[in-house]
């Protein structure tokens, strides 16, 4: 892996004007100064709960969505504003998989067609032909080549998702951005397609980033991780140091919601209660304060900024980090588990991004499969 990134992304921003009528009433602040990079090879997951920003983010990078401000470099390429024709041969190196096959994939074409149109948009024309380079893709993501004429109706959820796999490579991308590419699929199907995800990373050298809520996926599949919450990056580094020593509360109560973690029992779980804010109206100071547990005065005044830590790894500075090993309770604080101490900002049960117990049975899979 060389130390030059293949994505470089810096203060990237996008606002979403509301209006009533003609007038502009607010701004929705959905990304509010991201800055992060992929290198060649690199899997980075983007993680936080539903609303944080991921999935615009994503569509930034791949430039579904053009950006508010900030820049996108791509290979060299600052490609934040480009046009049509110079997204052209960018789509062939940075691609992105949806959450949803079913929704992805056009039902009146068949596979063949479908895997087929990256190359017959882009006018490429592989020496065997287009449709040998099908057949070549589909058994790469462990699909029948045979299948080729069939419609995405005659295929299970898991490899409709394969489908949208191949087609992805197609154009054989540097980067793949992969927004929650698993959790529209059956708990069983998960781990095999975060498995072939894997294996193909591995043996095509790709890049990914890996949007997803649930940590224990993003876990065996991601080097490094970025920790999002409303807008912002809270903390990133590499995934031993974010699982293993997080320093932002919002890390920790993510990942004390993932079993396989912390095994301390519900004595070690954060629960955090309600819904990310409206990111309308971010709180001031620290955005998290308002659901969390350590939050003093000076939270809602100052907003700590991100700091590096050790690896090239940064995190917010935040004004009471975590001092701990994840998932341990810092003396005299109750970490959101005792019903009768139970601090500002947590919860009984349930309301947290972090990670359910059938997630941490794919990961298990996961984890199966690579050790057999
Ligand atoms: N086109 C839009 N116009 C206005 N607001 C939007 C638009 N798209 C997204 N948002 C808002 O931006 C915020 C971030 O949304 P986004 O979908 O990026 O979050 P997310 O972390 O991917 O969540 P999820 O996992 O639910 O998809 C949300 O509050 C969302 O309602």
């Amino acid at each position: 892996m060389t130390d030059e990134p293949l994505l470089r992304v810096r203060g990237l921003t996008k606002h979403f004007p509301v209006r009533q009528g003609l007038r502009a009433t607010g701004l929705v602040r959905a990304v509010d100064g991201l800055d992060f990079d992929v290198r060649p090879g690199e899997t980075l997951g983007l993680v936080g709960e539903s609303g944080c920003g991921k999935t615009t983010t994503g569509r930034m990078l791949v430039r579904l969505l053009e950006p508010t401000s900030g820049s996108i470099e791509f290979d060299g390429r600052d490609i934040t504003h480009a046009g049509r024709r110079e997204l052209r041969p960018l789509r062939q190196e940075l691609q992105i998989i949806f959450q949803d096959p079913y929704a992805s994939l056009n039902p009146r074409h068949t596979v063949g067609r479908i895997v087929a149109m990256p190359l017959q948009v882009n006018g490429i024309r592989p020496p065997g032909g287009i449709k040998a380079r099908v057949q070549e893709l589909l058994e790469l993501v462990g699909l029948n080549p045979e299948h080729y004429n069939r419609y995405p109706h005659e295929f299970s959820g898991g490899q409709r998702q394969r489908i949208g796999i191949a087609r992805a490579l197609a154009l054989r991308p540097k980067l793949i951005v992969a927004d929650e590419p698993v959790s529209a699929l059956d708990v069983s199907i998960q781990a095999q397609v975060v498995n072939l995800l894997r294996d193909l990373q591995r043996e095509l050298n790709l890049a990914f980033v890996f949007i997803a809520h649930d940590l224990a996926v993003v876990r065996h599949f991601c080097q490094r991780v970025a920790v999002m919450y409303l807008g912002r990056i809270v903390e990133i580094g590499d995934r031993e140091d974010i699982y293993e020593r997080p320093q932002h509360p919002y890390t920790r109560a993510l990942l004390s919601a993932i079993p396989d973690v912390t095994q301390l029992g519900p004595a070690g779980r954060i629960r955090l209660t309600g819904d990310v804010p409206t990111p309308l109206d971010p709180p001031s100071g620290c955005r998290f304060r308002t659901r969390c547990w350590k939050a003093q005065d000076v939270c809602a005044t100052e907003e700590p900024a991100l700091v590096p830590r050790d690896g090239g790894n940064q995190a917010t500075a935040c004004h009471f980090p975590e001092g701990e090993p994840a998932g341990t309770s810092p003396e005299g604080e109750s970490g959101g588990t005792s019903p009768e101490g139970e601090p500002a900002g947590t919860s009984p049960e349930g309301e947290s991004g972090g990670t359910s117990p059938e997630s941490a049975e794919v990961a298990a899979q996961v984890d199966e499969e690579v050790s057999s």
